[in-house]
């Protein structure tokens, strides 16, 4: 057992009768960093987690979570994991503090003041019922119960969903300090900008399959931008469309847009032949990041090895 692994799948396989959740997942996940696991609605994501979670027993395969078997050492494991469920129900009527306090004892105790400093944080009033509150107020509930006992490993299934950009960038903070306090993020999100921000290394799934596993700032260096040039007068297509890196050339009359992956310079030199009135360039997007990434890799499907690490 490599011990330096927060999570390890083999092959892990979910199908649901005939129709595939996840199939064939190899992830490593590395005690301390943050891992973004990322993909389109029905890609596979939360099957995965409830697999690593033991909430679903695999078709095929296997996970070491903490170096512990998630079915054998169910108990013990979901002590050391902070855990944030997709779809959060509180069925009964109790005040976010008792539901708290109940959650804690069931984790051997936790340190109220922690608690309370993390409400604070995230502006939640601890003396409501948890039932009458609306969707982010319980989003903000679900993510005190998954930090308060400062768990080895969070698990975290669509975190920011119903919180606003402010307490996006609280929770993010929240993110940061857990992996300097040493404990390990692997969290799911199909919006790539929230991760990326966080994120030491993303996971993409598509289809049930993972797709690519990245460190964060190769894909930055790999930075797809879309680049539109407006000239004085008309230019023509070919000049431009050679250029390496480019791609997607369209020419309407004196303006000339393209998507162009890598460093500006060829394009800004072979513009400056002509006048140039005015120059966008859209920031790097993670999503067409990857998504190029993904569909130029040689052997895709050898993608879960940790690029760069
Ligand atoms: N209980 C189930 N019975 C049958 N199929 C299921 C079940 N749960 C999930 N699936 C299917 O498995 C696939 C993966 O679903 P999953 O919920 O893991 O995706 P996801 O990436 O978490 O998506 P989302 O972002 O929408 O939550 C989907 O095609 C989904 O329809």
């Amino acid at each position: 057992m490599t011990t330096d692994l927060a999570v390890l799948a083999e092959d892990l396989t979910k199908f649901y009768g005939a129709h595939r959740g996840i199939e064939g997942l190899h992830l490593e996940v590395t005690t301390g960093e943050i891992m973004g696991f990322l993909g389109p609605n029905g890609a596979g994501k939360t099957t995965t987690i409830r697999l690593l979670l033991d909430f679903l027993r695999p078709t095929r395969g296997h996970a070491t979570v903490l170096g512990l078997d998630p079915r054998r050492d169910k108990a013990l494991l979901h002590r050391r994991i902070g855990y944030l469920p997709g779809e959060l129900t509180f069925p009964g009527r109790e005040r976010a503090a008792d539901l708290l306090r109940f959650f804690g004892d069931a984790r051997g105790g936790v340190s109220w003041s922690h608690v309370t400093d993390l409400a604070a944080r995230l502006n939640l009033d601890l003396s409501r019922p948890v039932h009458a509150m609306s969707k982010g107020n319980k989003q903000k509930v679900g993510l005190v119960q998954a930090f308060m006992h400062q768990p080895a490993l969070l698990v975290l299934d669509e975190p920011t969903s119903g919180l606003d950009p402010l307490m996006q960038q609280e929770f993010l903070a929240m993110v940061r300090e857990a992996r300097a306090a040493g404990q390990t993020v692997f969290m799911s999100s199909h919006v790539l900008a929230e991760v990326q921000e966080v994120a030491d290394r993303v996971a993409i799934v598509r289809d049930g399959r993972l797709a690519a596993v990245e460190r964060v700032e190769s894909l930055g260096r790999r930075a797809v931008r879309t680049v539109e040039i407006h000239f004085a007068d008309p230019v023509g297509p070919q000049e431009f469309a050679a250029l390496p890196g480019v791609k997607d050339v369209t020419v309407s009359g004196p303006v000339l847009k393209c998507t162009m992956d890598g460093r500006l310079d060829p394009l800004i030199k072979a513009a400056a032949r002509h006048e140039v009135i005015d120059l966008l360039s859209t920031e790097p997007d993670l999503e067409e990041t990857f998504l190029s990434f993904y569909y130029h890799a040689e052997g895709a499907g050898d993608a879960a090895a940790p690029a760069g690490a």
